[in-house]
């Protein structure tokens, strides 16, 4: 298998070269150059099997430059670590199925791919003789799953870019409380767009990436994206009946849902992908009516999600966009320049045979949580709440909708809270970081003091 670039301009690489190059080396996002299609009587065949038999089914058709043996290892060794027997289990709470995501060590569905990431680039960094410094931005969760899929790994420094004060505490804390000398944090004065927008231009600084042999850990590595195609094929063999599913997929950089699209392009019989946005709803927007016009970020109790520019709609754009890259280019050079890219009513109807989608606010996420928790006992997230009211309002009564729980609820007590009057009770993981001792470094939204700080501390 080989991977392309989204904006055309680099030569096919394989799997080893396509993750370690993170964003393509033209601006662009990593693809393969052909999607593997996966027949009924394979899917079948796959629908029961154990996660990482599965997982192992899936990524080798993808990476097939690595050896199976140590597939299968590095697989193991990832998945390990979750806490869950199944490791992303499936149960049916009030009609809906809720995929539990946050069984890995940093309590969201983040684990499910920066843990096998991090064992990626440990391998892939011995085989070369090479060391890495990742550069990471996050809005809270991706942050501390990358410093946890990478932490006491040899020849790799880390350095994230969270927004200052616009996670969690308890967020801030799973990275800030991380002493270890190669894990550096960066608060940066503004948003989680200042922070991708600082990471891209560095990545696309190359001769400062080569120099320092910059990795990523968001979902512009297509590795990210990969790991998570395989908790959606794992859901649909979970259900009762292996039929027509909707997915309801709480998005904000729109990597979990274009997974879910990958694994649909695959073959998995997916009716309908629902996209769910909080205040900041331009992905929805699109969908709804394709207006996809940049606004600002509002801070939400869902905070994760609070994103305008979206970095993987990059990649789903491409396909729409019939596989052109200059059409591709242009769209973005266009979007730097005024703020929106326009589409056609064709393109508008394409989409929509695809996705449905729904805005749910602050209002709505709280009672949301609040009564599912009365009905049912069971507590979500903020961010899994967005999804359970999205399939709730978009797709009421439908057999099979399977709703994405992307983070454990004790991750943002004060949002449930505000919901049911008391915080969750914090597991024990969560519980012994408070008080910790914490470091991290202040910034203004600049890629120069970035760069130099990288360039002090790698
Ligand atoms: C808890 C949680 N839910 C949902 C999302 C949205 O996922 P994506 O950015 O892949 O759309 C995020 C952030 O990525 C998250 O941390
Ligand atoms: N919600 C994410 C934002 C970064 O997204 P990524 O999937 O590209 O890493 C987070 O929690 O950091």
């Amino acid at each position: 298998m080989k991977y392309i670039s989204t904006r055309g301009k680099i030569a096919p690489v394989g799997f080893k070269d396509a993750v370690m190059m993170g964003l393509a080396t033209d601006g662009g996002l990593i693809l393969p150059e052909a999607i593997p299609q996966i027949d009924r009587g394979t899917l079948a065949s796959w629908s029961k099997l154990p996660y990482r038999e599965l997982a192992f089914n899936i990524i080798s058709l993808f990476a097939t430059d690595i050896p199976a043996a140590d597939l299968k290892a590095l697989i193991d060794r990832s998945y390990g670590n979750f806490e869950h027997q199944e490791t992303t289990p499936l149960v049916k709470k009030d009609g809906v199925y809720i995929l539990e995501l946050f069984h890995g060590p940093t309590l969201a569905f983040k684990d499910v791919a920066l843990q096998l990431l991090g064992n990626l680039f440990e391998y892939l960094l011995k085989e070369r003789g090479e060391k890495m410094n990742i550069l990471g931005a996050t809005s809270g969760d991706t942050g501390s799953a990358a410093i946890a899929g990478v932490r006491g790994k040899e020849n790799i420094n880390i350095f994230i870019l969270h927004p200052h004060l616009k996670t969690s505490p308890i967020q801030a804390l799973q990275m800030t409380s991380v002493l270890d000398e190669n894990v550096h944090n960066i608060a940066v004065e503004g948003t989680f767009d200042d922070c991708q927008n600082i990471v891209k231009t560095l990545f696309n600084d190359l001769q400062f990436k080569k120099e320092y042999a910059l990795g990523a850990v968001n979902s512009i590595n297509w590795a990210r994206v990969l790991a998570q195609v395989v908790y959606y094929f794992y859901a649909w063999g979970r259900l009762p009946e292996q039929k027509e599913v909707i997915f309801s997929v709480p998005t904000g950089n729109f990597g979990d849902i274009f997974a879910g699209y990958l694994a649909k392009r695959m073959g998995l019989p997916v009716e309908k992908l629902l996209l769910a946005t909080n205040e900041n709803n331009i992905l929805a927007r699109f969908v709804q009516k394709g207006d996809y016009s940049l606004g600002k970020v509002v801070q939400t109790v869902s905070p994760s999600m609070d994103i305008q520019l979206a970095s993987n709609l990059e990649r789903y754009l491409y396909y729409l966009w019939d596989e052109n890259p200059e059409k591709v280019s242009s769209a973005f050079t266009e979007l730097q320049s005024t703020g929106r890219i326009v589409f056609t009513q064709e393109q508008l109807q394409r989409v929509q045979a695809e996705f449905m989608s729904c805005t749910v606010d602050e209002a709505k996420t709280l009672q949301t949580i609040a009564s599912f928790n009365r009905e049912t006992g069971y507590l979500l997230d903020p961010h899994t709440a967005v999804g359970v009211r999205g399939a709730l309002e978009c797709a009421p009564g439908h057999p099979r909708v399977v709703c994405l729980a992307t983070a454990h609820p004790a991750k943002f007590g004060d949002a449930v809270e505000r919901a049911i009057g008391a915080p969750p009770p914090l597991p024990p993981a969560l519980a012994a970081l408070v008080g910790k001792e914490t470091r991290c470094e202040l910034m203004a939204p600049d890629h120069e003091k970035v760069k130099a700080f990288v360039k002090a501390k790698a």
